[in-house]
């Protein structure tokens, strides 16, 4: 069995991640893409999925797990009673060769170590066909193959189809090793890894990286490694973001809430891009919006809600039966039938991103953004009146008419305007035509929204037109500049939302047990939403209980920093896939909002977006 997702750290290249545990276990881990098959699986199952497993021959005494500050190298310190060694794991970024080193590092005394390789190509399905020579093996399966280099020799296991290694590790020494992907039909790399080198130009990389954070506020740390955890979960040959690094962790432990978010989402990707912008990432917007541009450009008014990290169209929803699941959470599944949906919010995030590239500085090249722009607004024209999945993807067939989906087509529709107002001065004529239009619509949009979201029964905005239903992505309305946070029937909206939302201080997204969603079961508390009601707080002035929910959510990281989709308060378990998009961005996000209101800055949307204004 796996280890608790919270013992796990992530390292990465830009291209694909693997995850870490406290014991030294790699765990998870997809090749050459981040949505590749995995050749570790051993955190949906058991060993038999595979696994590479570094540590002491002898009993640990104590672990300590670290990142090098400011970077993605991962350092795990074991203390036993002979000694302490280091294991440094990292991936270097940007080249074209995949690879994952561990260097092991003796600290004090003398520490016996086991190395243990078994890699199971396929999702732990496929056993590879292993050649080994000493301190070198190659393991094939299809089209996939792995160099592998021990610093001692190595000694298979054929019966288990897998490689262990024994040696001491002294005080002063440091050994490395490394697994290398190549495609199967071309020859094995031929040079071993350098891997001093490439631990000084990984450190190098990431602190760099990372020194280029503009936000200098109180809470930087967790905001840096925040930002570092969203760099990581970008796929830099195309510019693509995932929404996590991995599949099926569950959203409640044995149940069926269990989804793969190694895809670009429209959704996720913008607000993790808003995010970076805040950091001052702006390479990163560039890419995400070209990106963009040849994932829809074609036909724009066919824009699916999330694609491929290279903007590939299908993704068929499979179950993988071989695989028990994490903590038994079955089925385990890859694909995601919600790439077939209609969420009209994704247009409305799609636009406010690249609307705040702009406004960061990120200028159009070509007439393609002006293209995509128009054809964007115009399909949201259409298209606003019809019902939706929205933003919770629900599954039970029942497209309602939600409050937070008309709330991003009037953001679609405000953001169109304000692009072209502010940034058309060489906008095209016909685009510029359509202004008074635009204008015109949303107002309408506005209109229908205030007379049918707002219930007065309820006392707040609820989470579709007629219900009474609470939902915590109506706490958006003020983030997205559509009402000012201190509005009445906001106050009203966030006053329901604690009483009818929260538990033990941490925000539900709805009631999955109203059975809108269409899924058996139930889920824990959703992070991100707790991130919206620490912005609510900011934005009215109750600094001392943003302040308060804000430590509480910081005070549920891993011993890394990382945060997962959803926690559990009465287990005290982080829960769903890890580390997560949406939760870093709501991290970082409100960090620079409390910031700057404490500051005593005017944190009103269009405050904040002209402040960015280079
Ligand atoms: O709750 C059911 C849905 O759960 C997943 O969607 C969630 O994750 C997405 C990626 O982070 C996010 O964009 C969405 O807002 C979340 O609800 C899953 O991907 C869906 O297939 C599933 O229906």
């Amino acid at each position: 069995m796996s280890s608790p997702l919270e013992h796990y750290g992530l390292i990465g290249d830009l291209t694909t991640i693997a995850l870490v545990s406290r014991s030294g276990s790699i765990d998870w881990m997809c090749l050459p893409r981040i949505d590749s098959d995995a050749c570790f699986a051993k955190l949906l199952g058991t060993n038999e999925h595979g696994y590479w497993s570094l540590r002491p021959a002898v009993e640990v005494r104590a672990v300590q797990q670290r990142y090098r500050p400011e970077t993605l190298v991962l350092e795990t310190e074991v203390t036993c009673d002979g000694g302490r060694a280091r294991i440094i794991d990292f991936m270097p970024p940007g080249e074209t060769e995949h690879d994952i080193i561990r260097i092991v590092e003796g600290l004090e005394g003398e520490v016996p170590m086991h190395s243990d390789l078994r890699v199971r190509f396929g999702y732990g399905k496929l056993t590879p066909w292993i050649q080994c020579n000493s301190h070198r093996a190659t393991l094939t399966s299809g089209p996939d193959a792995l160099a592998y280099i021990s610093p001692v020799p190595l000694v298979p296991d054929w019966d288990a189809s897998r490689l262990e290694a024994d040696f001491v590790v002294r005080a002063g020494e440091r050994l490395p090793c490394s697994l290398t992907f190549y495609a199967s039909h071309l020859a094995a790399p031929g040079h071993p890894v350098d891997a001093e080198r490439d631990l000084v130009r990984t450190e190098q990389y990431w602190r760099e990286w990372a020194s280029r954070c503009r936000y200098e506020g109180s809470f930087r740390d967790a905001v840096v490694r925040s930002l570092i955890t969203l760099k990581a979960l970008t796929y830099e040959p195309t510019g693509g973001i995932v929404a996590a690094p991995t599949t099926s962790l569950p959203e409640e432990l044995g149940g069926v809430r269990n989804w793969d978010y190694r895809y670009c989402w429209l959704r996720d990707a913008s607000l993790t891009l808003e995010a970076l912008m805040r950091g001052g990432y702006l390479d990163e917007a560039r890419a995400w919006r070209d990106w963009l541009l040849r994932a829809v450009a074609g036909a724009p008014d066919e824009a699916q809600i999330m694609y491929g990290v290279a903007g590939e169209h299908r993704l068929p929803e499979v179950e993988l039966p071989w695989l028990p699941g994490y903590e038994e959470s079955r089925p385990v599944r890859i694909g995601n039938g919600a790439y077939g949906q209609f969420q009209l919010d994704v247009y409305g995030e799609t636009l406010n991103a690249m609307y705040e590239a702009r406004v960061y500085g990120v200028q159009e090249a070509g007439s393609l953004p002006w293209d995509t722009l128009k054809v964007l607004v115009d399909f949201v024209e259409k298209s606003w009146q019809r019902p939706d999945e929205g933003i919770w993807e629900i599954r039970s067939k029942r497209q309602l008419h939600f409050t937070h989906s008309k709330l991003m087509a009037w953001v679609a529709v405000d953001r169109g305007v304000r692009f072209v107002e502010q940034f058309g001065a060489n906008a095209p004529e016909k685009l510029k035509k359509r202004l008074p239009r635009w204008r015109a619509l949303r107002e309408e949009i506005r209109a229908d929204i205030l007379a049918r979201a707002y219930n007065s029964r309820v006392g707040a905005f609820t989470q579709s037109y007629g219900s009474d239903a609470l939902d915590a992505s109506v706490l958006l309305i003020p983030h997205m500049g559509f009402l000012p946070a201190d509005d009445p029937r906001m106050l009203g909206t966030v006053a329901a939302i604690e009483k009818g939302l929260t538990k033990a201080g941490f925000v539900e997204r709805y009631l999955a047990e109203t059975g809108v969603d269409g899924l058996a079961g139930h889920e824990a508390t959703f992070l991100i939403c707790s991130f919206w009601l620490v912005d609510n707080y900011t934005m009215v002035g109750r600094l001392d209980e943003a302040g308060a929910l804000f430590q509480r959510l910081v005070s549920i990281r891993n011993d890394l920093g990382l945060l997962a989709e959803e926690y559990h308060p009465g287990l005290h378990r982080q829960l769903g896939n890890f580390p997560q998009a949406f939760s870093h961005v709501g991290l970082i996000n409100s960090a620079v909002l409390l910031e700057a209101k404490r500051a005593g800055r005017d944190v009103s949307f269009t405050a904040m977006a002209a402040a960015s204004m280079h």
